[in-house]
């Protein structure tokens, strides 16, 4: 199988956004009067992102997913992706999964492939440009958080690091369904893209986590010039994490990343129609803390309390050149 079988048999699907799709040197779709475009890319390394022995349909979904989340993040209606791929092989029944695994995903969400990459590469490298549209000033930014306002979290937290700690036997979990449950959300993450959608309108900023709540809530904060108190009694964990010894559990909440949960800010006044969201998408909406102001000199931070008291917590957010 050539470069081009390859692109054709498991890539090429039919699309109706772009007028132009795979198989010329460019998409070309029009632009839709009243609506601004989102694009946001990011990649997936084997071994660094993934573990080699992966089951690659759920790589597939995976790398569509972690992309699909930064589209929540802004509020934004998904429109269509790129794919560029770096393969050591071109394997059928590989391929065959990694597609399926992708456009189970794309057609759930009405999103396209309309183009990308293909090349050979010594590891299996990953990476998908996404965009969406948003009603034009519409997107939800980093830079928005105002002194008041709750910071709130959506599902739980710690459970893909817990899955990832699981299959390298760094933690042992008894109970086989959260075991289970923690690898899944792992591999299978659900973009928050409706639930992102509605917030549009409700949240001040917001932002998905992907590095961990102690690195993705600075990056609000330091685009807001605010710092937060957030209540470590209050990050939402399922039972797993909860059965851990306590400083492990907030380190995977915390630190683990892989969530690609959003992180918002809001009025307090907006806590009713939140709790009501919480409700329509029957997915846990936490209130986990309060955006408060800097004082003179000060730099952005998040001051964390346990049970209401300031407490000594060191978490840092997953970081590519930390070492
Ligand atoms: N190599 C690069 N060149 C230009 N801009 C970049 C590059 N890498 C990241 N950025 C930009 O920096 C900002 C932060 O990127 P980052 O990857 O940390 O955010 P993210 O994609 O939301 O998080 P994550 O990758 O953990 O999901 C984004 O606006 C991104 O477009
Ligand atoms: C094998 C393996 N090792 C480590 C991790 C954890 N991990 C890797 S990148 C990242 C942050 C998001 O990435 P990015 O910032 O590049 O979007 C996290 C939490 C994993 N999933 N698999
Ligand atoms: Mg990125």
């Amino acid at each position: 199988m050539g470069e081009f079988d390859l692109i054709r048999r498991f890539f090429t699907r039919d699309q109706q956004v772009a007028r132009v799709g795979i198989g010329d040197d460019c998409a070309i779709f029009g632009a839709q009067v009243g609506y601004e475009h989102c694009i946001s890319t990011d990649m997936l390394v084997e071994g660094r992102h993934f573990l080699s022995d992966v089951d690659p349909a759920a790589l597939g979904y995976k790398a569509l997913a972690t992309n699909l989340s930064d589209l929540a993040a802004m509020g934004a209606q998904p429109h269509s992706f790129l794919l560029s791929i770096g393969l050591p092989q071109a394997d059928e029944r590989w391929l065959q999964a990694f597609s399926a695994g992708l456009f189970q995903l794309a057609q759930r969400h009405n999103c396209p492939l309309i183009g990308g990459d293909t090349t050979r590469s010594p590891l299996v490298v990953i990476s998908i440009t996404v965009q969406g549209l948003v009603p034009h000033g519409a997107g939800v930014l980093r830079s928005g958080a105002r002194v008041g306002d709750d910071i709130w979290v959506s599902g739980t937290l710690g459970d893909a690091a817990l899955g990832l700690a699981l299959l390298q036997e760094r933690i042992r979990v008894g109970d086989p369904d959260e075991r289970e449950r923690a690898i899944s959300r792992l591999h299978w993450p659900e973009p928050r893209v409706a639930l992102g959608m509605e917030l549009a309108s409700i949240a001040s900023s917001m932002m998905d986590l992907s590095d961990g709540l102690a690195g993705d809530l600075l990056h609000i904060l330091r685009a807001s010039h605010r710092k937060a108190a957030v209540e470590l009694a209050h990050l939402p964990m399922r039972a797993a994490l909860r059965g851990l010894p306590r400083m492990q559990a907030l380190s995977l909440a915390t630190a683990g990343g892989d969530d690609y949960e959003l992180l918002f800010t809001a009025e307090p006044r907006a806590s009713a129609r939140i709790e009501q969201l919480a409700e329509d998408h029957e997915l846990p909406l936490s209130r986990i803390g309060r955006i408060l102001p800097l004082a003179g000199g000060e730099l952005p931070q998040i001051e964390w309390l346990l049970d209401g008291r300031p407490t000594q917590f060191e978490a840092q957010g997953f970081d590519h050149f930390d070492d």
